[in-house]
């Protein structure tokens, strides 16, 4: 980032919620992140570009610690979360994942109702009385701009709404369980222009409670809805810098090409 950029920084008082530090990442013997260091500013929306295949939904894998429960993936460096590394603590998987949420490309409802879709994951943490999870219910839906469709038919089944529902719905049961941190991996490739409007306005809304990175091919989206960019290629970061600084004058001949569509 130039000093320009990090002045700003300082000045909006920007806390680091988590750090990248020297972060390598292996499939066996397959080298896929090499070195990546950068923050990921509290309350701030961050977004992950680069070409398919360089890395960026391996970064937001080890965010969570998903990877672990594959053998032969490894991660090397440190992440830290609030100053403690995430990849070395006893802190147990599902507690952190509390934590972190994730929400994927294709909208994966479970098979059960609206209702269900939401509650099943608080009570994985959580011992609420009815009353209370109706309410955890309704303003993890209000929060996902899903309440207004969906109120009348708590109780039908999650995977009968459409697919900017559904992934709504999938924000909505990640928000429930009162996380700190969401990463969302490209949420709007499978989406209709009016869906990906509508999640567009939600990260917009959402990043007042919640630090959010997201991974996204779509050059338009990360310009209206990140305040920070990260452009990696072949498993390197090669640029992190504000948004606006990254679109618009990017220090490095590779981020130009890409963000001009020429390559990629
Ligand atoms: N399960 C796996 N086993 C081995 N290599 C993998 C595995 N998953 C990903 N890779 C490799 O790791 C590298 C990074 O892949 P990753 O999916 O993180 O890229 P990406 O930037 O998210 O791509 P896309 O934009 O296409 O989703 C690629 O070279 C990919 O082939």
């Amino acid at each position: 980032m130039n000093a320009e950029a990090m002045t700003n920084v300082r000045a909006a008082g920007l806390k680091e919620k988590i750090s990248i530090r020297n972060l390598s990442f292996y499939y066996d013997q397959s080298k896929a992140l090499k070195d990546i260091s950068l923050p990921l500013y509290e309350k701030t929306v961050t977004a992950f570009i680069g070409p398919s295949g360089c890395g960026k939904s391996t970064l937001l894998r080890i965010l969570n610690r998903i990877y672990e429960l594959y053998p032969k993936q490894r991660a090397e460096g440190e992440v830290l979360m609030d100053g403690q590394n995430i990849l070395t603590s006893k802190e147990p998987a599902d507690s952190l994942r509390s934590k972190i949420g994730m929400v994927f490309q294709k909208p994966t409802p479970f098979p059960m109702s609206i209702y269900e879709n939401i509650a099943f994951g608080v009570r994985l943490y959580e011992k609420l009385s009815k009353s209370e999870m109706d309410e955890r219910v309704e303003s993890a839906l209000r929060r996902a701009a899903l309440w207004e469709e969906v109120k009348d038919k708590l109780h039908t089944s999650g995977q009968g709404l459409s697919g900017g529902q559904q992934q709504r719905l999938c924000i909505a049961r990640s928000v429930a369980v009162k996380p700190e941190v969401i990463l969302l991996d490209e949420p709007c490739s499978a989406l209709d222009p009016i869906s990906t409007a509508k999640i567009e306005e939600l990260i917009d809304e959402l990043k007042t409670d919640y630090t959010i990175a997201i991974v996204t091919h779509n050059m338009q989206q990360a310009a209206r809805c990140t305040s920070f960019a990260a452009f990696m290629y072949l498993g390197e970061l090669i640029e992190f810098d504000t948004t606006e600084k990254l679109f618009t004058s990017p220090s490095h001949p590779k981020t130009q090409e890409y963000i001009t569509g020429r390559f990629g």
